[in-house]
């Protein structure tokens, strides 16, 4: 991968109220969290399930991979993994660290190739290897998938399912994943999407676990049938509906022709 983007000193310093610290402790209670997208003006994030589509132009893209280099751990879930086999690694030139990706799969769905992005990223040595949150228990995972994810430095971890879907799926407590990456001496984690897993962070229940919102706003309506950054309606004690998240402290900076939002969540 040979692309190299560059990020300006001044750019990143309208950023560092909303980041972690520069200097990561090796041992946290709770990694710091930026939750972090780019979304349409219709809050879609891409056109259809599992199709890959640009929102961020070339300015708000670097303001992403900056974001990248600030952080230890980069968080997808596995539908996004599927769509859009991404690099996750940070492209700006010279950039002297790169964040951990950590694919959210409970019912272990991919299956690792030495083809996919991420392991030839991490095969070139321009990022690191996966670590796969699983609710499958450890007997059960296939020896391919654990053998060519440690033959590239990832691996996979069960963590315990709190609730199911309608559907049957498994959900994972946001407590639970951040701190399973707390015992991986993880200190800052980008939530990067899909949808599911933002809306599921966006759970009044989990305000308090989430530390920043950095969020790219590209000029452009997706249309119906996007993949939708809407988090479940939130009611009072009467029932009567209230908004489901409020950001406040908030910055809005033109990067191009986008805009980036950075605010913190009230918490509930
Ligand atoms: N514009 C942007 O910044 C981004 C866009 N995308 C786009 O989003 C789309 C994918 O989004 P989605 O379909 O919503 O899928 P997703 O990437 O959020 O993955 C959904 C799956 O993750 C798992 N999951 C989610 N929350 C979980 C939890 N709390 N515990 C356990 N498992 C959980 C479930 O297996 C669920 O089916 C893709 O088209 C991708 O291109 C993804 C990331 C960023
Ligand atoms: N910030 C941002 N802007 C967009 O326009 C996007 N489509 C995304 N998508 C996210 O970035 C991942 C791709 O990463 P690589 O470039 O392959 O490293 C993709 O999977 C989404 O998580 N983000």
């Amino acid at each position: 991968m040979s692309e190299a983007l560059e990020f300006a000193p001044s750019s990143a310093a309208l950023l560092e109220p909303y980041l972690p610290p520069a200097s990561s402790q090796s041992t946290v209670s709770k990694p710091f969290v930026t939750l972090t997208f780019a979304t349409s003006l219709d809050s879609s994030l891409s056109l259809a399930p599992g199709v890959r589509t640009r929102l961020s132009g070339p300015r708000s893209k670097a303001m992403t991979h900056y974001l990248r280099s600030r952080h230890s751990a980069i968080l997808i879930g596995i539908n996004t993994m599927l769509a859009d086999d991404p690099g996750l690694n940070c492209r700006i030139s010279g950039a002297s660290s790169q964040p951990r990706p950590i694919i959210i799969d409970p019912h272990l769905r991919w299956t690792p190739k030495r083809s996919d992005k991420v392991l030839q990223i991490s095969r070139d040595g321009q990022g690191l290897a996966p670590i796969v949150l699983t609710a499958v228990q450890a007997g059960k995972w296939p020896e391919n998938s654990v053998s060519v994810l440690t033959e590239h430095g990832g691996k996979l971890i069960h963590v315990e399912p709190k609730k199911a879907t309608s559907s049957g799926g498994s959900r994972f407590d946001w407590h639970d994943i951040l701190a399973v990456l707390s015992q991986e001496g993880l200190s800052s984690l980008m939530v990067e999407g899909g949808a599911q897993i933002i809306n599921s962070l966006l759970d009044s229940q989990y305000h308090s676990l989430v530390d920043s919102v950095i969020v790219t706003i590209a000029p452009t309506w997706l249309g119906e049938g996007g993949v939708v950054v809407s988090p479940a309606r939130a009611h009072d004690e009467q029932g009567v509906p209230i908004p489901a998240a409020r950001l406040s402290d908030v910055k809005w900076h033109p990067f191009g022709e986008d805009v980036v939002l950075c605010g913190r969540l009230d918490k509930k």
